[in-house]
């Protein structure tokens, strides 16, 4: 690996004699870890433990992720351990047994998201955002496969936030930034650094936070993380929010053996990860509370309007809510043909995110209604609240479940004509339509897996 002299430089100013363990580091194979996702996956798997999360281990070796359809399904994420570390700042710095509305800036593919929907409380929202909208949809994917339902993605530019003054508890800003931490899982991350991508990498960084920062509470806390190591991206970039807007430092309490390095600029702290301490790639993190009390402003909630998201008919409603676990818990609203489930407290939140922003996917899709014609959507499928007996379940092999997900025509025997929710060991992966002996699948089909199915498939990661 060729790192380019002026990295190797200020990594030699950082780190001192600690340098060659660095370097050696470097050289190894990154660490392959994944987070579960206990909502859907009760097992306990004899994998060691990634320390500071709850539900994150590592494993011996790289499989073949896409051949599991247990990914598919949502019962884990694949994720590098040390952004697993949001858990800590999260738990440590928030109330979570309070109803928050939590803002993921930088949202995909969709790591954070998916920590912090298990994270929140069930009366909390989470609004994922991506500004890329072909990442946003990927991000839309992933959320929708975790299957929490009080999630929003959204797909805008940091400024947009400003047209929510005051609305969020919690914002965690992941920043787009120079990689350095990626160096040794992503090569092109090494030919694309320069001092120069440095510089408008916290310049840019710096436009975000400024960005956003109208739309946090007082009181409200703002984790800042990025998978980089030079000060002005990390330590400069924090330490100038704090000094602009009079922001506080939180500490958070480390254990000595998880190896992360605190360092501190300016009376604001971070959180280093470097890949010769810790078993995950780079990564900074630095937690800040606005200044102010969270009762000092109105979210606006009280100049209520005329709202933006339409409520289902009575009809359309009555028609789809057995396919939801409580389905008294939920606002029902229909777009166009999708009939959609929100959770019923966040009705007004979620309309003032609709108000402002560009909405890519909400709550739960459940169905699609053309007159008397009605289609269960994926995302019902994959929900944590599907009410699963309102239908008839198949159960695939893994065989069966890897052609279903290539969106290959399968057969299960049976007759007749109704939908049909797919399962691989017992876990929902959407739906297929029983058409006489045939069987018609559903599976989205920007999701198919292209990889064509090996001779041998390999044993299911978690069983
Ligand atoms: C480090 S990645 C986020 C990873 C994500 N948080 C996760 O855990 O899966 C940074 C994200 O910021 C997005 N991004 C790029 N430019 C941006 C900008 N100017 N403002 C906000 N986000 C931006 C990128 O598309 C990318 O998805």
């Amino acid at each position: 690996m060729e790192l380019p002299i002026s990295f190797t430089d200020r990594m030699q100013r950082l780190l001192g004699p600690e340098y060659k363990d660095f370097l050696a580091a470097l050289q190894q194979p990154s660490p392959v870890s994944i987070r579960l996702n206990k909502a859907k996956f009760a097992g306990q798997p004899a994998l060691v433990r990634v320390p500071w999360a709850s539900h994150g281990y590592y494993l011996p070796e790289r499989p073949s992720f896409t051949l599991d359809p247990l990914l598919h399904a949502g019962a884990y994420y694949v994720q590098e351990a040390s952004s697993m570390f949001l858990e800590q700042a999260l738990r440590q710095a928030v109330d979570l047994g309070q109803p928050l509305q939590v803002l993921d800036l930088c949202g995909a593919p969709g790591g954070k998201s998916t920590h912090i929907a298990s994270l929140i409380s069930k009366e909390s929202l989470l609004v994922s955002n991506e500004v890329i909208r072909s990442r946003a949809s990927i991000l839309a994917e992933n959320i929708m496969k975790w299957g929490a339902g009080n999630v929003l993605v959204t797909s805008n530019d940091p400024r947009d936030f400003g047209k929510l003054p005051n609305f969020f508890d919690v914002m965690v800003v992941d920043a787009p930034c120079s990689g350095e931490g990626m160096f040794r899982k992503d090569v092109q991350a090494i030919s694309e650094w320069s001092d120069e991508n440095v510089n408008l990498c916290a310049q840019r960084q710096q436009r975000i936070l400024m960005d956003v920062w109208e739309a946090l509470k007082p009181g409200g806390v703002l984790v800042y993380s990025t998978c980089t190591w030079n000060e002005q991206e990390n330590e400069q970039n924090i330490a100038w929010l704090a000094d602009q807007e009079q922001a506080e430092s939180i500490r958070l309490n480390l254990e000595p053996a998880w190896g992360a390095v605190p360092t501190e600029l300016n009376g604001v702290e971070g959180y280093r990860f470097y890949p010769h301490r810790v078993q995950g790639e780079g990564f900074f993190m630095a937690v800040v509370r606005k200044a102010g009390a969270s009762g000092d402003t109105l979210t606006g909630k009280s100049r209520k309007k005329k709202y933006k998201l339409n409520r289902a008919g009575k009809k359309e409603q009555a028609l789809v809510q057995d396919w939801l676990l409580e389905p008294d818990r939920f606002e029902w609203v229909q777009h166009g043909d999708v009939i959609s489930a929100l959770p019923a407290h966040l009705f007004e939140a979620a309309d003032e995110v609709y108000q402002q922003l560009y909405v890519v996917y909400a709550g739960i899709e459940v169905a699609e209604v053309k007159g008397k014609k009605l289609k269960p959507l994926q995302g019902l499928a994959l929900s944590q609240h599907l009410h699963r007996e309102a239908f008839a379940k198949e159960e695939l092999s893994l065989e069966q479940a890897l052609r279903y997900l290539r969106k290959e025509d399968i057969s299960v025997g049976g007759q007749g004509s109704n939908w049909l929710l797919l399962t691989y060991q017992d876990l929902a992966l959407g739906w297929a339509k029983q058409v006489g002996n045939r069987l018609n699948n559903y599976y989205p089909k920007e999701w198919r897996i292209r990889m064509e199915l090996p001779q041998d498939l390999p044993e299911p990661l978690l069983l």
